[in-house]
Order: structure tokens, then sequence, then C-alpha cells
């Protein structure tokens, strides 16, 4: 994939050469979505996270649809990862409601949240390097599902079973971003691709309905790129739902069926990819153009 394909730049010369775009209210709230049930995927209203006298985010709206792929871009500093954070749980909101499949979900800790199927990825750490692929796996379940120690030394009969079991979950979430072959490599052996996909495999192990997915391509070389791009989308196609926050704009035109703005802790606009970087708004939010 060629990183220079889209930028926001190709967009300024788009807008002047064809028609104005149609703009969305910024200020109209994320519209109510539902998944074919009763209940919308993820609904945000209203959140607020504030650090001190610092805003981060300030009164956002998200309205997930089950079944798309949903990207959230924006220039540095805007409050997307903080509003990742919130959404799951690693942060607790100033302010807002956040809804997951109808339940409200905004004072739930991380592990509540991936035991009902809101999972964040994260990046594998130094200490986590050490660890097989394998190994990387059997741990994100045990962390993140809240098992405890302590039940291991007393059921060793039982937790040899549970682990047997948790074996095959990993093999099946390794097999289903081509990375069994790897289970027995050290993590820290994997390059920038791979241990984005061994990431993408340890949210798998908690049969996850959505995955946060925070700059999936940083690190990434262009080849393992598109490798990284299909498995996202097969993915979706097997019905993970997505969002993902990416700076690179080529994988976000690639991979997101809607994306949403940020600028200043706010949404700017939301729509489809084409659609929102030809707005103006947005160009000047990450250009600092006055227009
Ligand atoms: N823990 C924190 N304490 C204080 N300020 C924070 C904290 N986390 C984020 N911020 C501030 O909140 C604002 C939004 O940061 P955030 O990382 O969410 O933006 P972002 O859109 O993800 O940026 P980038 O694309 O550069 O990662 C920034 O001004 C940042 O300095």
């Amino acid at each position: 994939m060629n990183s220079s394909a889209i930028t926001l730049q190709d967009s300024v010369e788009f807008r002047i050469v064809s028609d104005p775009p149609q703009f969305q209210s910024a200020a109209s709230p994320a519209a109510v979505v539902t998944n074919g049930q009763d209940a919308p995927l993820l609904q945000v209203q209203g959140v607020r996270k504030a650090y001190g006298g610092l805003e981060a985010v300030s009164g956002v709206d998200l309205g997930l649809i089950e079944g798309r792929i949903t990207g959230l871009i924006g220039p540095n500093g805007a409050g997307k990862t903080t509003l990742l954070n919130v959404i799951s749980g690693v942060e607790r909101a100033t302010a807002g409601r956040i809804q997951f499949l109808g339940d409200e979900i905004g004072s739930l800790p991380q592990h509540r949240l991936a035991a009902r199927g809101l999972v964040r990825t994260f990046q594998i750490s130094r200490e986590l390097g050490q660890l097989t692929v394998l190994e990387n796996l059997l741990l994100a379940r045990a962390s993140q599902t809240g098992e405890g120690l302590i039940s291991v030394f007393a059921r060793p009969g039982r937790i040899r079973r549970e682990e047997e079991a948790a074996i095959e979950v990993a093999r099946s979430a390794l097999q289903r971003v081509n990375m069994w072959r790897l289970a027995d490599e050290p993590a820290a052996n994997l390059s920038g691709g791979q241990k984005k996909l061994l990431e993408l495999s340890r949210a798998l192990m908690l049969k996850p309905r959505l995955i946060l997915l925070d700059e999936p391509a940083a690190g990434v070389a262009p080849a393992m790129e598109e490798v990284l791009v299909a498995t996202i989308r097969r993915l979706a196609g097997e019905g993970v739902n997505f969002l993902i926050v990416e700076h690179d704009l080529d994988v976000v035109a690639a991979l997101c069926d809607h994306v949403y703005v940020m600028a200043a802790g706010k949404v700017l606009t939301e729509g489809p990819f084409a659609e929102v970087v030809s707005d103006a708004r947005v160009v000047e939010a990450y250009l600092g153009l006055k227009t």
C-alpha cells in the first residue's frame, strides 16, 4: 500500500476542482442505531474526560452500527486514544453515558467489559515479548477475565482441563490470523506487523463482539499492512465489529465503512471516508488552514 496515495492535501485540491461538500452538522448528536434487535452496538452520548483543567474529550457522541468497521481519525491530541480508553474501561469518563448492546457500561472495569465482548488491544510490552506467542494468548485470557491464581493451586485437576481448553481457544485464535505456525516463537522476535496480528489474536481469545484498535498500522511494513487490512476485513466478515483509531489514511480508506473525525476533544463530522476528508473543517483541523 502506498502511504502517500491519500493525504489531506489531496483533499484540498479535490475541494477546489469539485462541488462543495455537503457538510453535516457537527453539533447534531450521533443517530441512535440498532443491531437488528433492540439495541445499538455501541452508543456514546455526551462523554467528557478531563485531566485537571484540560478537557481531552469534550462531549462526544458516537453511534456504532453492527457489521460496520468504524474509523476514528483526527490530528495529534484530538482525544482519540482518551476516548478509546474511556469506552474500554481503562479510564472513567468525567461525564456522559456509554451503552454497549443496550446496557450501561460507563462504570464497568476493563475485565468486566471484556467478558461482555468489548475488548481493547494493547501493544505487546517488553515483558510480554519474553513469552511465546501462545503464552501471550493464554495470559491475555487469564488476565482479562480476572481469573485468580489461588484457584489454580486449589484445584489443579480442573485447571489442567481448563488449560487444555484455553490452548484450543488460543489455537483457533492464532489460526484466524494465520499465526499458528509462530505459536512457539518469543513475541519479541516477531515483526511489527506480526506483533499487531498477535495483539488481534489476544483480543480474539475473549470472543469479542467489538474490538477497539489503537493505531493498528503504526510500525508495520507496507506488505504486512495489506495482510493486516485483509485480516481485519476477514474478521469483520466473521461478525467481529471494529472501532479503529488510525493515522494512516490509506488504511482508514481501505478498511473503514464509516469514519468519525475528532479535533480538540470534539467530533467534527462523520460519514464515509471520501466525504469526511473533503470537509473543509477536517482539512483545517489537520493543516491548521483557515478556509
Ligand atoms: N493521562 C493524561 N493526563 C493528562 N493529559 C492527558 C492524559 N492523556 C491524554 N492527555 C491529553 O489529552 C489530550 C488528548 O490526548 P489523546 O492522546 O487522547 O489524543 P490523540 O487524539 O489520541 O492523539 P495522538 O493521535 O497524538 O495519539 C492531549 O492534550 C493529551 O496531552
